[in-house]
């Protein structure tokens, strides 16, 4: 993260450079980049070569062209405002989870990261596969012994021979041309996760479409994409093209693109949510008058604890408090494209083939656009202080159609979750509790190198 910082700061806006054969323009620019990928998305509709490795890769993060535009089309529908608002029954189930678990602690230091990841573990489990699981009440159970598996592998806390996969992955995916990845990565089985925990997943997720295929029903994601499944044509591939090359017609999802997007909604959603919640947490009890204050817009708008999606929307306060802590901490604190085709944008000429780097840790601390940006400030984003120019620079979720498919789930879980906490505690620093600016661990992941402990104190 700070090495893309200090690139910044030594070559400005454009730098373009190799990795391994790969050229990579990095941009800075935030103009230039909505530029790219909103108004010129059909050039920059693919992201760069990604093997993450098995079933997952063929997911909606990894799939490219015309297959990633019908499968974004059908599931685009199950994640409208209309089918979240559905589920908010059990978010709250999972949520007063978490305020009960909080409950047991009550004033003594909690180490709010492992406390926000088993919420969230749960959050999805219920969302994605309509599963009660009992990752705030047991730490050690199957599902989050496998989802922590999967997740963690990612974060490089592996085993040695992970290690070296994982090292050969990099390499490959650096130097080899894209079809050589592809074979060695299918070849040897190598891939950035752990498999046993993407085996636990696969196996998880075709019980619970045959469960649905035989009569049960659910309100989540997999009985949602259930809802739109197809069968492939005999002996073709899960692709929009067959074996000879030829484009066939597909309504919805196959089972194996069903699978792989259940495995990736928990991937994609779990420790991002989580990780950004704690850090509202964190940054809450650093600044208590901006707690207090939001605790006032919230007691004021949410008389009962049965909160409504209307209610929600009119805590502009929490909104921003929110938007600030993922202008501070994005967890896609680097995200890519690649062009289909040679283009120039504002004089920049991108040859095919060019990976794009957009690192939004800087963006969002660009100090020509933020004032102060180390400081934790919301009202930044009030009307009076947020203009176009901070509105095209802040992307936590991404740019173009090719954002956050999760990001209106993600919001409504993470303001829920902040909404019954407030109601119920003051959340407080700890003797131990690391002072801003928080020091990051090396990791693929926005790491807080030292554990953060914050105490929940009942109003
Ligand atoms: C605070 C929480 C989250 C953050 C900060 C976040 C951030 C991001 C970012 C930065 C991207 C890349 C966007 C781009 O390339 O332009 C992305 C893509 C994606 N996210 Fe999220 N995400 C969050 C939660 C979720 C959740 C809850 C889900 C699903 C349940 C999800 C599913 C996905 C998927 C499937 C993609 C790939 C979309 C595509 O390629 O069409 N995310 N997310």
């Amino acid at each position: 993260m700070d090495s893309d910082i200090k690139l910044y700061k030594k070559y400005g806006k454009f730098v373009r450079m190799f990795e391994g054969l790969k050229p990579v323009l990095m941009v800075y620019d935030a103009e230039w980049l909505k530029e790219a990928l909103v108004k010129n998305f059909s050039t920059f509709t693919n992201r760069r070569l990604l093997v993450v490795g098995g079933l997952i890769d063929e997911g909606l993060f990894t799939i490219e062209g015309d297959h990633w535009k019908h499968c974004r089309k059908v599931m685009s529908s199950e994640f409208s405002s209309g089918k979240i608002k559905k589920m908010m029954p059990e978010i709250k189930q999972c949520i007063n989870r978490f305020i009960s678990s909080l409950q047991k602690v009550e004033s003594q230091p909690v180490e709010i990261r492992v406390k926000c990841n088993a919420l969230t573990l749960d959050l999805i489990s219920y969302t994605a596969f309509g599963l009660e699981s009992d990752a705030q009440t047991n730490e050690d159970s199957l599902f989050t012994r496998n989802a922590l598996l999967f997740v963690k592998s990612a974060e490089s806390e592996q085993c040695l021979m992970e290690k070296i996969r994982t090292v050969l992955a990099l390499f490959f995916l650096v130097v080899a041309p894209p079809w050589l990845v592809n074979f060695i990565a299918q070849y040897f089985n190598i891939g950035l996760f752990d498999s046993r925990g993407m085996d636990y997943f696969e196996q998880l997720s075709n019980t619970i479409i045959e469960n649905r295929e035989n009569g049960s029903t659910g309100n989540d994601f997999v009985q949602m994409l259930v809802n739109h499944m197809v069968e492939a044509p005999p002996g073709h591939p899960d692709t929009l093209i067959d074996t000879f090359g030829s484009p066939w017609t597909k309504k919805g999802l196959t089972r194996r693109e069903i699978i792989a997007n259940a495995i990736l909604f928990l991937f994609a959603g779990f420790q991002t949510t989580a990780d950004t919640l704690f850090f509202v947490f964190y940054e809450l009890a650093q600044y208590p008058h901006i707690q207090e204050k939001l605790y006032g817009e919230i007691t004021e708008t949410c008389d009962s604890n049965d909160v409504t999606p209307e209610q929600v929307n009119q805590l502009k306060l929490l909104d921003y408090c929110i938007n600030e802590t993922m202008r501070l901490y994005p967890q896609g604190f680097r995200f890519d494209r690649e062009a289909n085709q040679d283009i120039t944008i504002r004089g920049i000429f991108v040859p095919k083939g060019t990976a794009i780097t957009i690192s939004p840790w800087t963006i969002q601390r660009d100090p020509e656009i933020w004032e102060n940006p180390e400081e934790f400030d919301p009202y930044r984003f009030s009307p009076d202080r947020f203009t176009e120019k901070h509105a095209t620079a802040f992307m936590p979720f991404g740019l173009g159609g090719r954002k956050c498919i999760g990001s209106r789930l993600a919001m409504i879980e993470m303001k829920l979750a902040v909404i019954l906490t407030l109601k119920e505690f003051v959340i407080k620093t700890c003797a131990d509790t690391p002072r801003r600016p928080i020091t990051f661990a090396a990791s693929p992941a926005i790491s807080p190198e030292k554990k953060i402990r914050l105490a929940f104190v009942k109003r």
